[in-house]
């Protein structure tokens, strides 16, 4: 196993220590996750009982494989808890998500959350965001012109692509890539971006960041925001 997944599996195993019986979780997407539901997984059949929200059909296919049990938004709608990855976390634990498509969901289950853990490798520790193409899910209707009003504002947008297809959301919208390269203002990157017609969601996650763990060779970080 590469020394970048061996953090991402001590990050993803730690969090579970902060999961209690009785708790609906939000459960994230990407890799780091991955080792999170797996040791969810075995600890529900040791007996822990908890429920989950999935941000992405492939979380819920990874619940489905693991025997986590899940709800949904009908029968609840504030979760107790949400675990969930990133591609950059800034030292105000602000973040940057998306690289794997799911934001929207993510933006969602996170946000009805009481609190959110984030479980990441260390190399997704940033000074600054904005190194990492900040994901912009779009509605496909016109994207291109989309694209153009969000060009004004400093990068120039590119269509993430599966293949030679167009990326496509678990929610059918496309995502456009946007090299910032520095985000020196992101809460009003986040209003300007929002404002754009055809912008659904921005992969900027601001203040709403409560614990950061952070997976390291042979140990874990846990960073707290005070
Ligand atoms: O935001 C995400 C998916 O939309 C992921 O959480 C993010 O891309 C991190 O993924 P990984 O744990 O694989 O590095």
């Amino acid at each position: 196993m590469e020394q970048i997944d061996v953090q991402k599996k001590m990050a993803g195993k730690k969090a579970v220590d902060y999961i209690k019986d009785g708790m609906t979780i939000g459960l994230g997407s990407g890799s780091t996750v991955y080792w999170m539901m797996k040791r969810l997984g075995e600890l529900v059949k040791e007996g822990l009982d908890i429920k989950g929200i999935p941000s992405s059909l492939r979380t819920e296919g990874w619940a489905k494989q693991f025997g986590v049990p899940l709800t949904d938004f009908s029968n609840t709608q504030q979760l107790d808890l949400a675990i969930d990855g990133a591609d950059e976390v800034d030292p105000q634990f602000n973040l940057i998500k998306g690289g794997g498509g799911s934001l929207v969901r993510e933006k969602i289950v996170n946000t009805a959350s009481k609190k959110l853990i984030i479980i990441i490798d260390e190399s997704k520790l940033v000074d600054q965001l904005g190194a990492f193409s900040l994901p912009v899910e779009v509605v496909q209707f016109g994207y291109e012109a989309t694209a153009l009003q969000i060009s004004k504002l400093g990068c120039e947008p590119v269509l993430r692509m599966n293949g030679k297809e167009p990326f496509v959301s678990n929610n059918g919208n496309f995502i456009l890539d946007c090299p910032f390269r520095v985000i020196n203002h992101p809460e009003q990157l986040n209003d300007d971006i929002k404002s754009v017609v055809g912008v659904v969601e921005t992969g900027l996650f601001l203040g709403m960041t409560d614990l950061v763990i952070v997976g390291k060779d042979a140990c874990v970080e846990v960073l707290e925001n005070s």
